[in-house]
């Protein structure tokens, strides 16, 4: 019996997982967290009967714990999502929370010889080289979720990492795609939240729409893949049926394809290396009209150049890159900065930052710190 605790379980990536693993026998949930949200999470332990739980906002735990008494073991904030992060009998943790409040109870995880289903991409972009450390330090496995990363997982699986010439990174294009900066003037939150082909949490759906999902998403690759900057070609692909695929040094190219849905991603990265049957409609060539290719309109949407120059640079500008745009599509979503600004905001921030080579675990949460005071002092 695989035992797991999931990081982030009312969320989008939590509540497919629960409802993938829901239909296997031989997984047991021990753990879960949300942030606020209580009301799912109750409904979560009626449904998983996990051991223990954690809330990060410290009131609404308590109300839940006065809800549910001794059903099952209540925690609160940070310590509370280490202490689930870390439960003795777990073997994978599946870390999806969203931004890199993530980086403490991953490494935690780690220390703890726990293998990791990593979807939260913003740990990699802020700490890649920490995590890959101790991935390495303490033996453990990371299985990607995310959907182009466990594509080129599996088309790597089997071949010579040596004989990778690039990773070709497919890229929805986001539900602007096509338009020119003129016509993005005056975004609003519901269209820039309309994702043509997934439903995902609010952030990452902005993140799409900006392109700084590729970003981050490339970023992620290069901690993953061990691959350079210039080996990884960011593909648009509207219909997101190839998730992504590898291009080998004889020309030939590998790829991983599906209807998309995150469950199979899921379900892959804790059930490696079997693939499990499953009720997920299947792919019908036949009624795919056309599966298409263009470059990424890199001017209009610069987030992915403000993210490749962050990769090249390298060091604590990666913190900075990310915690700017956590802070920019959080004010977006407030409606307190325009859709155009989020670029302008990330570009600021990374302007008057000093980079730190080798950042350690507080040169991170110190960037992220500098960086919200910058930006609140301008745009707060
Ligand atoms: N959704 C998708 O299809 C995909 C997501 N990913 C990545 O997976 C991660 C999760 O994404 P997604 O599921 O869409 O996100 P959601 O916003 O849907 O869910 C985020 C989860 O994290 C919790 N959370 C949010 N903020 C905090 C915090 N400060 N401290 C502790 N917990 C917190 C939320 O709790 P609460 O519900 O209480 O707010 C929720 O459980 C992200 O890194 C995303 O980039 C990658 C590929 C696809
Ligand atoms: C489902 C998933 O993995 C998301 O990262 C998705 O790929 C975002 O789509 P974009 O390709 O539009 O960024
Ligand atoms: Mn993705």
């Amino acid at each position: 019996m695989k035992k797991i605790s999931i990081l982030g379980s009312t969320g989008s990536i939590g509540k497919q997982t629960i409802d993938i693993v829901c239909k296997q026998k031989d997984i047991q949930i021990l753990g879960l967290t949300a942030n606020t949200n209580i009301d799912l999470l109750e409904k979560q332990i009626e449904l998983v009967k996990p051991k223990v739980v954690a809330v990060m906002d410290e009131q609404k735990a308590s109300i839940l714990k006065k809800r549910i008494g001794s059903k099952v073991e209540v925690l609160s904030g940070m310590d509370g999502l280490i202490r689930v992060a870390t439960l003795e009998k777990v073997d994978i943790v599946v870390t999806a929370v969203v931004g890199m409040i993530g980086i403490r109870p991953t490494v935690e995880a780690i220390k703890a010889s726990k293998d990791i289903a990593l979807a939260n991409k913003e740990t990699l972009v802020t700490a890649g080289q920490i995590i890959m450390d101790l991935i390495k330090e303490y033996k453990v496995n990371i299985f990607p979720v995310d959907s182009e990363h466990s594509a080129i997982f599996q088309s790597l699986k089997g071949e010579n990492k040596k004989e990778v010439s690039k990773i070709l990174l497919t890229a929805s294009g986001g539900p602007f795609r096509g338009k020119k900066t003129e016509q993005l003037k005056d975004i609003t939150k519901d269209q820039a939240l309309n994702h043509p082909n997934w439903s995902m949490g609010a952030k990452i759906t902005i993140d799409s729409a900006t392109l700084m999902n590729k970003g981050l998403e490339v970023i992620e690759a290069k901690w993953l893949f061990d691959v350079a900057p210039n080996q990884i070609q960011v593909v648009v692909h509207p219909q997101s049926i190839i998730h992504s695929m590898v291009e080998y040094n004889d020309g030939s190219v590998i790829a991983q394809l599906g209807v998309p849905d995150m469950r199979i991603p899921i379900q892959y990265a804790l059930n490696y290396p079997k693939r499990l049957e499953n009720n997920i409609r299947k792919l019908d060539l036949f009624k795919v009209a056309s599966l298409t290719f263009e470059e990424p309109d890199i001017k209009t949407f610069r987030c992915l150049k403000l993210a490749y120059r962050a990769l090249e640079e390298g060091g604590s500008i990666l913190s900075v890159l990310n915690a700017a745009n956590e802070l920019a599509v959080k004010k977006f979503l407030e409606n307190k900065v325009r859709f155009l600004e989020i670029p302008e905001i990330i570009e600021y921030a990374m302007d008057k930052h000093c980079n730190i080579k080798n950042p350690s675990l507080t040169n991170i949460f110190e960037a992220e710190k500098e960086t919200y005071e910058i930006i609140e002092s301008k745009w707060g």
